[in-house]
């Protein structure tokens, strides 16, 4: 099909280029595509710095997100002129970022008013609990027909309600009307857009659906939601399509006058990179956690076995907002990470995992749920823990690493079996990218373990690749059509498994998954809390549950009360 004012460009014209902010929870990457071959010219990236100030917080610094993107965008521009073209010929800007972390800040100062939220980031465990407590039966489902999500901590109203409510800063500009929040596209489009001098508060109907406070039907800041958890409709950002022209930069550096036209979070933005435009058809991501997403058209398919209605995409202010089934996994990429900085088995994350893990054919029986900070979809059990479990004398590293990959697999088809539930149709084959699928024992595990055709994009990044679709359209300079001409997936992966093979192991995983689910109580290890001095503890020979006993305790803890004394050891000086 030949779309309308797809204008011919004369060989040796220079085509227009188009710039892609791709802001991930580890990195910064600034992405050049030249329109008409849907061809990557030029990329740069810059590891963020991580912050885990206390265990399950992770936070980011806003300032470093803007010093990366500045830096990769001159380093990206810089080598465009080796390849004859210049700053000039960048004629749009896309913004495709990590999800519901959030950040507040002063809209007259600029000033963040605390480190962003990350999205993985459980310290708002009790702010759910009393959320919880407000809604009938105490039911985390409470909300979703109106906003397609269970309260849990990874969205962002949780985050925004804890900074009000423990952060000063935040409920002192609150009080003094001062206070802006965002996701992290709200946070860099006000600040290259102008910050406190007219920059733009904005956000697009991708990320705005991952707040918990918008409404699905009508697109908008929903009236009661803001109720609920206590956010003013003005410290929010307007809610626009992901893809018109919002305004241009106006920040005096490199992307100065550049317009912006497309928004998307990342996971939408891969889900359109992957050409997946019809109803029906699923892509999956795999970054430090793991995003499918099946498209179901203009359709609001509300689910009930544990997963997330989102907005895709809403390609223009005029076009109808296209809507997604979403199974979010929060570890997967994450789980190399530990296996490297944790636990040491591995050094290099892509050459160790796939080297190592093949060398044993099998798991030997164990298997590695990795819910460091609880399980996402489709249990959503923010008490579940991280697990290693059927550990024999035989097994080894090889084993421990190989069972990682497969968790990764097994929680796939977590989604896949509660979408087939939601949907009624089972998905035939399983479109796939992200930095991991680089990993090709990682891609046969998953087709294996599925039992479907695994197709890997022809680029990892597809996230940035879908933005810069959107932000082409956005500005006139790109088509969907003709893009779509050179959306192919580059290699198949098979299954080679058996279906009884398949549907032991995973019925294994469920038994491991069990019994990672409770582990994390309400109740504060004050382990974590409280400082040594304050207990003094009498000289014991060994500690028992018997022989036990507290010369001094803080007040409230009972004396007899045992799961708080077997986390001590005695100070026996
Ligand atoms: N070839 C590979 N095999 C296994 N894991 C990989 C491979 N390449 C990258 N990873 C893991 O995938 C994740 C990649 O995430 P990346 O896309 O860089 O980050 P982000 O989550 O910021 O988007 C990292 O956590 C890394 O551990
Ligand atoms: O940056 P990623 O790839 O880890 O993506 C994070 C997701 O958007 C969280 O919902």
């Amino acid at each position: 099909m030949e779309d309308e004012g797809d204008m011919p460009v004369k060989d040796g014209a220079k085509r227009p280029l188009i710039g892609v902010i791709d802001d991930g929870t580890k990195t910064v990457r600034f992405v050049i595509y030249e329109a008409e071959r849907s061809e990557e010219l030029a990329a740069y990236q810059l590891d963020k710095t991580e912050v885990q100030p206390q265990e399950g917080w992770w936070e980011q610094d806003p300032h470093e997100i803007l010093h990366h993107i500045r830096m990769c965008a001159e380093q990206a521009i810089g080598q465009l002129t080796e390849l004859g073209y210049s700053k000039e010929d960048v004629v749009t800007l896309g913004i495709t970022n990590q999800r519901e972390t959030t950040i507040a800040w002063d809209k007259f100062t600029g000033e963040p008013l605390h480190p962003a939220i990350g999205w993985n980031d459980i310290r708002t465990d009790s702010t759910v609990d009393a959320i919880l407590a407000k809604v009938p039966d105490r039911n985390k489902n409470y909300l979703k027909s109106i906003c397609g999500l269970p309260i849990s901590p990874y969205f962002s109203a949780l985050k925004m309600r804890w900074l009000k409510d423990n952060v000063k800063a935040v409920r002192r500009a609150s009080r003094e009307k001062r206070l802006l929040f965002g996701t992290v596209d709200s946070w860099i489009i006000w600040n290259l857009t102008g910050g406190p001098q007219g920059g733009l508060h904005i956000t697009d109907v991708t990320n705005a659906s991952r707040t918990l406070l918008m409404n699905l039907e009508t697109l908008n800041w929903d009236p009661m939601l803001c109720r609920l958890f206590g956010i003013h409709r003005d410290t929010l950002p307007q809610i626009r399509s992901s893809s018109e022209v919002y305004g241009s930069v106006n920040d005096g550096t490199i992307l100065d006058g550049i317009s912006i036209s497309g928004i998307l979070g990342n996971q939408q933005s891969a889900l359109v990179g992957q050409n997946c435009l019809l109803a029906g058809q699923a892509k999956n991501t795999y970054r430090s956690g793991c995003f499918l997403l099946y498209n179901t058209g203009t359709r609001r398919v509300q689910s009930t076995h544990g997963l997330l209605t989102t907005v895709a995409y809403k390609l223009g202010p005029n076009s109808p907002a296209v809507y997604a089934l979403e199974g979010s996994i929060a570890v997967a990429g994450g789980a190399m990470k530990f296996l490297r900085d944790n636990l040491k088995l591995i050094k290099d994350i892509p050459k160790d995992t796939e080297h190592i893990a093949g060398q044993v054919f099998s798991t030997g029986d164990v298997y590695f749920v990795p819910a460091f900070s609880g399980l996402y979809a489709p249990y959503w059990r923010k008490d579940a823990r991280g697990i290693i479990c059927g550990l024999t004398s035989f097994t080894t590293k090889n084993h421990i690493i190989r069972a990682a990959l497969e968790a990764v697999c097994f929680q796939t088809r977590d989604i896949l079996e509660a979408m087939h539930k939601d949907c009624g149709m089972p998905l035939t084959k399983l479109h796939v990218d992200g930095k991991m699928t680089s990993n090709d024992l990682l891609m046969q595990l998953q087709s294996d373990l599925i039992g479907m055709p695994v197709l890997r994009a022809h680029s990892w990044d597809m996230s940035a690749l879908g933005v810069a679709v959107v932000a082409g359209a956005g500005a006139n300079v790109w088509s969907y059509e003709r893009w779509r001409r050179h959306a192919t997936a580059a290699d198949t992966f098979l299954p080679t498994a058996t279906d009884d093979d398949r549907d032991a192991r995973y019925t294994k995983w469920k038994m491991a998954v069990q019994r990672s689910l409770g582990w994390a109580t309400t109740k504060k290890s004050i382990t974590m809390t409280a400082s040594a001095p304050d207990l003094r503890l009498r000289r014991l020979p060994a500690v028992t549950e018997d022989n036990f006993e507290f010369c001094s305790v803080d007040e409230g803890q009972k004396k007899n009360d045992t799961s708080f004394l077997l986390r001590y050891q005695p100070l026996c000086t």
